[in-house]
């Protein structure tokens, strides 16, 4: 799903690599936690992934597409297939939180059909149902970033990367939103999360890839958040999973959010249609399929950063 071979990031008018030659496959339905101390790489990770930032040097897949030879046309149906989180939930003031979410779809072209069956469904999804009406300052911080996560994963995409979602979040609030972004991950979507968040990285005991100074210095597999020396590892040559259906293709729309009437997309004036995306998959509590993604790593030698 996401595979980086050898990957050097060089930021202009920089001596240092923000990443320096980082190997790293993270299979299609893992969850997976990046952790480093501020500037290690987090960020670039993710923006190279998003392909918002070119790599220098290496090889960078994602859900099929090697993005060195991905054309800028093609970029937005890259980015389709990715959903993201931020720290600052990036929330739109004025639109209610059905109308944030609503959005993410709109710009794909979605009916209103899709968009009335698909946006409560995944409100319910993230725990907030029957606050469609409200605008974001009449909601918490945790239930802010709640919006952004459903708009984020409102079309299903494979991929839902996360960086620091949980960095202005209380610990017990920012615990709650990790395990969402675990259900989200059982429903088959893959989910990789920047944090420095030691509490929660110990909690959820999922996969752990460490950065320091953009060197990868250790990779565990259900790890916690450690600075002290943990073993490191590599993948085996096991053959991927059987593939997940990537979203539904869209004509090529403008990133981010169109300036349509807000008032647009109430839930009285959307019609049934039968294109609604497939209901939301496995339910949290539904025991993980195993699928040999923990097996296809082994420890291989210890770090010493
Ligand atoms: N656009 C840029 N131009 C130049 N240098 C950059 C740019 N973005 C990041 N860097 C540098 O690259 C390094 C890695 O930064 P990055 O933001 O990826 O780290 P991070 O681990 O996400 O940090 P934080 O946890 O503070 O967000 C840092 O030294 C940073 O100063």
């Amino acid at each position: 799903m996401i595979l980086f071979e050898n990957v050097t990031k060089t930021y202009p008018r920089t001596t240092r690599p923000a990443l320096d030659d980082v190997s790293l496959e993270i299979p299609r339905g893992e969850f997976a936690f990046v952790v480093g101390t501020s500037g290690s790489g987090k960020s670039t990770m993710m923006q190279l992934v998003m392909k918002e930032q070119d790599a220098t040097r290496g090889r960078i897949l994602v859900a099929g597409r090697e993005l060195d030879r991905l054309p800028e046309r093609k970029v937005p149906a890259l980015r389709r297939e990715i959903g993201c989180v931020f720290q600052d939930f990036r929330l739109l003031p004025n639109k209610t939180v059905f109308q944030n979410v609503a959005y993410a779809l709109q710009v794909l072209g979605s009916s209103r059909a899709r968009i009335r069956q698909t946006v409560p469904e995944t409100l319910e999804l993230v725990g907030l149902a029957g606050m469609e009406k409200r605008l974001p300052h009449q909601l918490s911080g945790g239930e802010q970033q709640r919006v952004a996560i459903a708009r984020a994963f409102v079309n299903r995409p494979p991929v839902l990367l996360a960086d620091e979602p949980t960095g202005n979040l209380d610990p017990d609030t920012s615990l709650g939103i990790v395990q969402l972004l675990d259900r989200i991950n059982r429903t088959g979507t893959t989910v990789v999360m920047a944090t420095h968040d030691t509490v929660t990285v110990n909690a959820m005991r999922k996969r752990v890839v460490r950065l320091d100074r953009g060197v990868l210095v250790s990779d565990m597999e259900a790890g916690d958040y450690t600075t002290g020396s943990i073993p490191r590892i590599r993948l085996d040559d096991e053959p991927a999973a059987a593939p997940r259906p990537m979203a539904a293709e869209a004509p090529d729309v403008a990133d981010g959010y169109d300036d349509a009437d807000p008032t647009a997309y109430g839930e009285s004036d959307l019609d049934d249609d039968p294109d609604a995306l497939p209901p939301i998959g496995r339910d949290a509590d539904e025991p993980r399929p195993r699928g040999g993604i923990f097996r296809r790593h082994k420890a291989v030698q210890t770090s010493d950063r």
